[in-house]
């Protein structure tokens, strides 16, 4: 159990500083509505009812970055999923800010600019460090109380995330409370039966750490995406084919391959990859190829085949806990989501404990219209998933858990 104290605890009629994670997908220039949006209004919803005063802090890309932008958009979709007007000022600390902070009454709702705009919230430092900035000495005062529901940002060691619980009591949201307890069960968890990891995506480095991490604690992992066709190609087949303009096998096999080899030898007899592979044929429609029979390094593979599901399915549903990380296929193409959409419904199928995370994934649940009450949890985050999962501390759950209010 984390050692935080959650908003059930926090003081009536309270003027509260709620750091979310709004960052988002940017398409021309705008915010791209996202489970993040749905997921933190009912915290914001539940601080709305309760009859707080409610002033928002989010950050959107970083600077020098083409999604680095104003949450002036944020604030019009975070409105629709609240079901009320959120007012948005183009300052985070400034005078504008703070007259807009007084302005607030009893129930509303307040957002505040980008907070990596603001001089003193990058970069990572100590929290001592970051308690002290002009930023958090500024708006602290301002409020009785700071509440984290920012999980998916968790692992950055941030002003807006480990500043203010040094300065304020500090609660955590609904999402924080959720995701930590979900994610973190792996880490800290015994579970009875088998422990299955489910690990596609595109970044090696993430299977690469969750294996070093786990190996000893999950009892069989599932290949699938682009790790996968990596481990496959460590296994001796000529796969991770990248086309034109496209670099995401070559360079991280160049980088990575030692590490693979490695873990495929450490761990060999708990890793199954797949027997078959999809690609698109000439005819643009889905084909699909057993990985013996693959010859040589010519076709870019898009999705896990159908004898792979078949074979990973039972797994799943003879498991005690299955985790999630990362697509096994480009899913948000129809023909390609067989492996993904496969194995969510899988573990769907089963009353077991399942988490699905990893950036995107979450996604393609509500893309093909698979019930999220069938999971344990589906979580929003990325990086901070896979660090809970590697048992890695975030900085900001260990902020929350110095700044929790102590009884007087
Ligand atoms: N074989 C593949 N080739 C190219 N992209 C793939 C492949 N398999 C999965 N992907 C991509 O991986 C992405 C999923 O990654 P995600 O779940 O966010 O994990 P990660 O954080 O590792 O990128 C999807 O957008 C999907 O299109
Ligand atoms: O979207 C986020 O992380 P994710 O891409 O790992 O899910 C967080 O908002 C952290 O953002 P950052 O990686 O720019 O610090």
């Amino acid at each position: 159990m984390a050692r935080f104290e959650t908003i059930d605890a926090l003081p009536a009629d309270s003027c509260v500083l709620v750091r979310l994670d709004l960052n988002s997908p940017i398409e021309d220039g705008e915010p791209q509505d996202n489970e993040r949006f749905a997921r933190h209004a009912e915290t914001v919803r539940e601080l709305v009812a309760a009859g707080h005063r409610v002033v928002c802090l989010a950050h959107q890309g970083r600077p020098g970055n083409d999604d680095f932008t104003t949450l002036s958009g944020h604030a019009r979709i975070l409105a629709e999923h609240v079901g009320r007007e959120v007012a948005f000022v183009p300052d985070t600390y400034g005078p504008e800010a703070i007259e807009a902070i007084e302005d607030v009454e009893p129930g509303e709702v307040l957002l505040l600019e980008n907070v990596r705009m603001c001089e003193g919230e990058l970069p990572e430092e100590d929290p001592e460090t970051k308690a002290d900035t002009e930023f958090v000495r500024t708006l602290a005062p301002r409020f009785d109380a700071y509440v984290c529901d920012a999980y998916s940002a968790a692992h950055r060691s941030h002003a807006s995330l480990v500043g203010f619980p040094l300065a304020l009591p500090a609660y955590a949201g609904r999402v924080m409370e959720t995701e930590y307890e979900a994610n973190t069960a792996i880490a800290t968890r015994e579970f009875d039966g088998r422990v299955t990891m489910v690990v596609g995506g595109t970044k090696a480095t993430d299977v690469i750490d969750v294996m070093d991490a786990l190996g000893d604690r999950v009892d069989r992992f599932l290949l699938g995406g682009v790790a996968g066709e990596l481990f496959l190609r460590a296994a001796g087949h000529p796969v991770g084919y990248d086309l034109e303009g496209m670099d995401r096998f070559d360079d991280q096999w160049e980088r990575n391959h030692g590490t693979i080899e490695s873990l495929l030898e450490e761990y060999g007899d708990r890793i199954t990859l797949a027997v078959d592979l999809a690609y698109e044929d000439a005819e643009g429609d889905r084909g699909e190829v057993a990985v013996e029979s693959i010859a040589e390094k010519e076709t870019a593979y898009l999705d896990v085949g159908t004898e792979t599901v078949m074979a990973y399915e039972p797994v799943i549903a003879d498991s005690e806990a299955v985790f999630l990380k990362g697509a096994l296929g480009v899913f948000e193409d129809e023909r390609f989501a067989v492996g993904t959409v496969g194995v969510l419904e899988a573990m769907a199928e089963t009353d077991c404990f399942s988490v699905v995370g990893g950036g995107d994934t979450a996604r393609a649940i509500r893309l093909y219209d698979l019930d999220e009450d069938d999971f344990s949890h589906v979580s929003i985050a990325g990086g901070a998933y896979i660090r809970a999962l590697t048992g890695e501390p975030l900085a900001a759950v260990e902020a929350l858990e110095r700044g929790r209010p102590r009884e007087e």
